[in-house]
């Protein structure tokens, strides 16, 4: 049994641990890495890389095959096994950025086996025990298996083997409607299989339901079925013929079954008990700077039972390390966390919905409004669906919603607007260029100082006043 003393030690080599130990290390500290699978986690390897690869190349063969402005479409039958090479060669492109190599590099120490609390103050890995000033659980979640009868009898995919599927299937039956299934929906449609999602309440249900209504709407023009209120209740069959039922009576007949019914994070056989860090099912019991019930012990990412998205890892990791390295107190914020759910159209969110906003600051709360229908890009680009919100209190955004072409990309200004608590002026100061698809943005703020401006009888008075001095 060899000992090793470190300053760190990070438990989990995904987007919180990699974040949390490349920042550690050359900010000076002692780190050690435990990783029991791969390196780079989920988002890497089953998660957010392999996801977009693999809408790409949907993207692609549905461009290609639709044609526009007077190029022909040629619909074909995309080659399915060429898109799943595109998705490991997008992986394999990436991974050296997580590798054991590179935070070798950096001066990590990485260790691969799983780990377990033996102490309040010491870990196990192998044949590793690590005693550390402080230890970072990043261990991040798994696919959520639903104990639906017949299920565990049934060949059935998650996001950890969906990717590795060589053949096109069939009839992809998918179990529910969150942004997993959304987005594998639509992939699997555009490379050409034949998809029904089946959803127990409403699919997207986390999002604006207006927003939502247009990316839904949009993925059933392309002939994805998309059942709401569909509580899958058994599951029956084989291999290219599998059989769901939902609880109200029905049944859907397919080839091929995804799993996809949220996240069950990562805290069993940690041996949480033996460090006195407390823990449920939704993940490590924190504060709100992300330190557990065991001082010497943070949590980050999916493991933390917060948001799980990559960016919030990498976010969580930048907050733990000014209390780890520097002794300075750190909160961890959520109000101005955005996300995305990559469907064509894409539909992205910050901060509070204009549902979550109504309810929190009632008749304070004004809806600055822009449609896609007037940004002249988006015309040009045969693109002009969908919309922005703004979510406005006192003169500051405290949402948004953007639902249409590159919806990810355009909300970051407002992630930046809410982070750094941000006026509108800000925004409606700024000069766009035209034609962008980011005026619509522009716009969204300008219709927020349009009623103040051009509805006021006292801005009317003023400019007729004055315009008798000039
Ligand atoms: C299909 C899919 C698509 C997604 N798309 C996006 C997206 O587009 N954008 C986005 O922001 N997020 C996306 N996510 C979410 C994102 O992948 C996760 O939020 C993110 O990976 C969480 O990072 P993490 O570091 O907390 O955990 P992970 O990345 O899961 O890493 C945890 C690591 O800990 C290791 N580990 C666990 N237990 C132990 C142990 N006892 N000892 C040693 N090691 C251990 C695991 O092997 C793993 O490598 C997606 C998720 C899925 C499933
Ligand atoms: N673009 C992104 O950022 C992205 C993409 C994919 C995943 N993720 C992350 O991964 C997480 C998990 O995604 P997800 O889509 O698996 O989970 P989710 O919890 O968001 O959605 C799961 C859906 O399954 C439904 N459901 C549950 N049991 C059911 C049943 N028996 N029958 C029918 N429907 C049922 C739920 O009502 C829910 O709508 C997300 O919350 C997100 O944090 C992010």
């Amino acid at each position: 049994m060899s000992r090793i003393k470190t300053d760190i030690c990070i438990i989990g080599a995904g987007s919180g641990g990699l974040s949390v130990a490349a920042g550690a290390v050359q900010m000076g500290a002692d780190v050690v890495l435990i990783e029991a699978h791969k390196m780079g986690g989920d988002c890497l390897n089953y998660g957010c890389v392999p996801s977009k690869a693999l809408l790409a190349a949907g993207h692609k063969a549905h461009a290609t095959a639709q044609g526009a402005f007077g190029t022909e479409g040629h619909p074909t039958v995309p080659d399915f096994a060429a898109a799943k090479d595109h998705v490991q060669a997008t992986i394999d492109h990436i991974a050296p950025v997580d590798s054991q190599e590179r935070f070798e590099g950096l001066g990590v120490r990485v260790i691969r086996d799983r780990a377990r609390f033996i102490s309040d103050t010491e870990v196990q890995a192998g044949d590793h025990v690590i005693t550390a000033r402080r230890f970072v659980i990043a261990t991040g979640s798994r696919p959520f298996v639903p104990p639906i009868p017949g299920l565990d009898a049934v060949p059935h995919h998650t996001n950890e083997t969906i990717f590795e599927l060589r053949e096109r299937p069939e009839h992809l039956i998918i179990i529910g409607g969150g942004p997993i299934g959304m987005e594998m929906a639509q992939a699997h449609r555009r490379l050409g299989c034949k998809v029904t999602v089946l959803e127990g309440q409403e699919a997207l249900g986390r999002d604006d339901p207006e927003a939502a209504a247009i990316v839904l709407g949009a993925l059933r023009a392309e002939g994805i079925e998309i059942v709401d209120g569909a509580q899958v209740s058994a599951v029956s069959g084989t291999e290219g013929a599998i059989r769901v039922e939902t609880d109200d009576g029905r049944s859907f007949d397919g080839s091929h079954l995804l799993v996809a019914v949220g996240r069950q994070v990562n805290v069993e056989g940690l041996d949480l008990d033996k460090a006195h860090v407390g823990f449920d099912r939704r993940g490590v019991t924190v504060d709100s700077g992300l330190r557990s019930t065991n001082r010497r012990v943070y949590a980050v990412g999916d493991a933390a039972g917060g948001l799980q998205f990559t960016h919030v890892a990498g976010y969580h990791a930048g907050v733990i390390i000014r209390p780890m390295l520097f002794g300075l107190p750190a909160k961890a914020r959520t109000d101005h966390i955005p996300w995305v759910t990559y469907t064509d159209p894409e539909l992205a969110q910050v901060g509070l919905t204009e549902a979550e906003a109504r309810k929190k600051h009632g008749d304070r709360l004004f809806v600055a409004r822009a449609d896609f229908a007037h940004n002249d890009r988006a015309i040009a680009t045969g693109q002009a669906q969908g919309f922005a919100k703004v979510m406005v209190v006192k003169g500051r955004p405290v949402g948004a919603t953007i639902v249409g072409p590159q919806a990810g990309e355009l909300i970051q200004i407002w992630a930046l607007a809410i982070a750094n608590r941000l006026k509108m002026s800000a925004i409606a100061g700024m000069v766009a260029p035209y034609p962008t698809l980011g005026e619509i943005n522009k716009r969204a703020a300008g219709a927020y100082f349009s009623p103040k401006l051009f509805d006021s009888p006292l801005v009317k008075r003023v400019v007729r006043a004055v315009q008798r001095w000039l």
